[in-house]
C-alpha cells in the first residue's frame, strides 16, 4: 500500500512528465515530413547573449531552407512556421482554411488579449470585412502634415538630448515619442503630446503596461495570466483603464470638434460605424487600440532600423541618399516617394530586418495540405517567419543576408515594380500581401521618408562607438537599444 505522501509525490511526478512531454514533443497528430526546432531554442537569448539573427542562422535557417516548413514552441503551444514563398503564398490566399485566430480566440484570458480584443488585424470573416471598410480609406487618405511638424521637434529632441562630450544618444525612447505623435494625429484626431512634453500621463500609463504586456515570462507562458497572481491583476486593471482613457480621449476631441462630419481621421470613420450601430463600443475600443499599437510600433522599429543602416553605411548610402534629398523641398512627400536611393533603401532594410519577424495567428479550419505533402490536423495554429521569407536563397540569391538596396534597381518604375512583385508572390512577406495586406504601409512609408529626409538634413549618422552592434533578442525585430553619433551638419 503506498503512503499519501507517495501517492501525492506520483501523481505531481506523472504531472510534471506530462507537462514536459507536452512542451519538449510535438503533437503526434503534426506532420513527420517537416522538421521539429528542439523546443528550448526559444528560450536560449533568456540564457544567452544571443540576438534574432543568430537563433535564426544556427537553428532554423538549414531546416527552414529546406522544407519551408517547420515545427516549433512557442507561445505555450505547438505551432507550423511557414517562410518558403509558395507556401506563404497558400497560406495567405486561402483565408478560410487558415483563418485568422488571434490572441482574443488563442488566449482570450491573458493580458495581452484584454488590451488589443478583437480588432481588424486578428479577426475573420464578416466582422473583419466590416472593421477593414471603416479604415481602408483613411488610412490610404491622411493628412501629412503632421509628419513634417513631428519630424523636426524629434531632430530639435536629439539635439538637446545628446550626450555634449561623445556627441552620442540613445535613440529608441525619442523614436517611441515621434511615432506615437505622429499616429494619434493622423489617426486619432488628437495629439498624444509626447514630443512637447517628456512625462504625457497617456504616455507614462502606455509605457507601464507596455512593461507588463511583454513580460518576458509571461508571453512565453500566456496561461500564467489565469491564476490570481497579484502583479499579472495589476497589469489587468491597468489595461483596462488605459483602453477607457484612450477611447475617451478620442471620442471627447471628436465631440469638440465642430467639424467631426467633415474629418476623415480613421477613428472618426470607426465612430461613426459606432453611431450607426454597426459595431458596438468594445469593438470600436479594439479597433482603436489597435491602430495605436500597430501604428506606432511597427513604425518605431523600422524608423530605428533605418538610422541604424544609414550610420552603419555612413559613407555610402548616407552620404549619397543625402545628396540625394537635397533638392527636395520640406512637405514634398512626393519628391521623397520618387527618389530611387532613399527607397531602394528603405524597402532593402524592410527586407533585411521584417519588424514583425514571426507572426503565428492563423488556425486551421480542417485537416488540410500545405503545398503537396504536409498534411496538417485541423485546430493546428500556422504561423509566418518573415526573416525566414525575406532571406530565403532561393528567392534571393547567394547575397540574401548582404545589404544591398541595389538589388532593387537603378530607376523609380523598376524599384517600386519589383517592391509590388516581390509583394505579391510572398517572396517579401514583411506587410503581409493579398487581401489582408496591412493597411497602413503607405502611412509607415510615408514617415520613413519624412523621417529619413529631416534626420539627414540636420545631422551625420554615426554607431556610437560604445554601442555594441546587436538585435533583438526575440519579439520585435530592431537593434537593441541602438546608440548613434549625431553630428550636426553645417
Ligand atoms: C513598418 C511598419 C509596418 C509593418 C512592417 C506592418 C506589418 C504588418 C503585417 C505583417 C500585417 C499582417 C499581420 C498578420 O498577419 O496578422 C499588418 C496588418 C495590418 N497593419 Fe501593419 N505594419 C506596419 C505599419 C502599420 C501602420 C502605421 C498601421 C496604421 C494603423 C498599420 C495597420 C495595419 C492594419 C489595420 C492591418 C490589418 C490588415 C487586415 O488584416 O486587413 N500597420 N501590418
Amino acid at each position: 500500500m503506498m503512503s499519501p505522501i507517495s501517492a501525492i509525490s506520483a501523481i505531481f511526478f506523472v504531472l510534471l512528465a506530462t507537462l514536459f512531454f507536452k512542451i519538449a514533443i510535438p503533437p503526434l497528430n503534426f506532420p513527420r515530413n517537416i522538421p521539429t526546432i528542439p523546443f528550448y531554442v526559444i528560450f536560449l537569448p533568456v540564457f544567452f547573449k544571443m540576438d534574432q539573427v543568430e537563433l535564426y542562422e544556427k537553428y532554423l535557417r538549414e531546416p527552414m531552407e529546406k522544407y519551408g516548413a517547420v515545427k516549433a514552441f512557442f507561445g505555450s503551444r505547438w505551432n507550423i512556421l511557414v517562410s518558403r514563398p509558395e507556401f506563404l503564398a497558400q497560406v495567405f490566399k486561402d483565408e478560410n482554411t487558415f483563418a485568422k485566430s488571434g490572441n482574443q480566440k488563442k488566449i482570450p484570458y491573458s493580458v495581452i488579449a484584454t488590451y488589443t480584443g478583437d480588432n481588424v488585424i486578428s479577426a475573420h470573416g464578416d466582422i473583419w470585412k466590416l472593421y477593414r471598410t471603416s479604415l481602408n480609406h483613411s488610412l490610404q487618405r491622411f493628412n501629412e502634415a503632421p509628419l513634417w511638424k513631428n519630424a523636426k521637434k524629434f531632430c530639435q529632441l536629439i539635439c538637446n538630448q545628446v550626450d555634449v562630450a561623445s556627441g552620442s544618444t540613445k535613440v529608441g525612447p525619442l523614436i517611441q515619442r515621434l511615432t506615437l505623435d505622429n499616429i494619434s494625429e493622423v489617426t486619432l484626431g488628437f495629439d498624444f503630446g509626447t514630443l512637447n512634453q517628456e512625462k504625457s500621463s497617456l504616455h507614462e500609463h502606455l509605457l507601464l503596461i507596455k512593461k507588463q504586456i511583454f513580460h518576458p515570462l509571461f508571453l512565453t507562458f500566456p496561461f500564467l495570466d489565469l491564476f490570481p497572481i497579484p502583479m499579472r491583476k495589476e497589469a489587468f486593471k491597468n489595461v483596462e483603464s488605459f483602453r477607457k482613457i484612450l477611447v475617451e480621449r478620442v471620442r471627447q476631441n471628436m465631440i469638440e470638434n465642430y467639424q467631426f462630419e467633415q474629418t476623415d481621421f480613421a477613428a472618426s470613420n470607426l465612430i461613426r460605424s459606432y453611431n450607426a450601430e454597426k459595431i458596438n463600443y468594445t469593438q470600436l475600443t479594439d479597433n482603436i487600440v489597435i491602430l495605436l499599437v500597430a501604428g506606432h510600433e511597427n513604425p518605431q522599429l523600422l524608423i530605428t532600423t533605418c538610422l541604424y543602416l544609414l550610420a552603419k553605411y555612413k559613407s555610402t548610402w548616407q552620404q549619397d541618399i543625402w545628396e540625394e534629398c537635397k533638392r527636395i523641398v520640406d512637405g514634398d512627400s512626393k519628391g521623397l516617394s520618387e527618389l530611387p536611393l532613399l527607397n531602394s533603401f528603405i524597402f532593402e532594410a524592410v527586407r533585411m530586418y521584417p519588424p514583425l519577424n514571426t507572426i503565428i495567428n492563423r488556425k486551421t479550419s480542417r485537416l488540410c495540405k500545405l503545398g503537396h505533402d504536409i498534411v496538417i490536423p485541423k485546430d493546428t495554429y500556422v504561423g509566418y517567419n518573415n526573416f525566414g521569407a525575406n532571406h530565403y536563397r532561393k528567392s534571393w540569391g547567394s547575397t540574401a543576408d548582404e545589404f544591398q538596396p541595389q538589388r532593387w534597381g537603378s530607376d523609380i518604375d523598376t524599384i517600386l515594380k519589383t517592391w509590388r512583385e516581390k509583394k505579391t508572390t510572398a517572396v517579401l512577406s514583411s506587410f503581409h500581401g493579398g487581401r489582408r495586406a496591412c493597411l497602413g504601409e503607405k502611412l509607415a512609408l510615408v514617415e520613413l521618408r519624412v523621417t529619413i529626409f529631416e534626420v539627414l538634413k540636420q545631422f551625420k549618422l554615426s554607431l556610437s562607438p560604445s554601442w555594441e552592434e546587436k538585435m533583438t533578442p526575440g519579439g520585435p525585430l530592431c537593434p537593441l537599444n541602438l546608440e548613434l553619433t549625431c553630428e550636426r551638419r553645417t
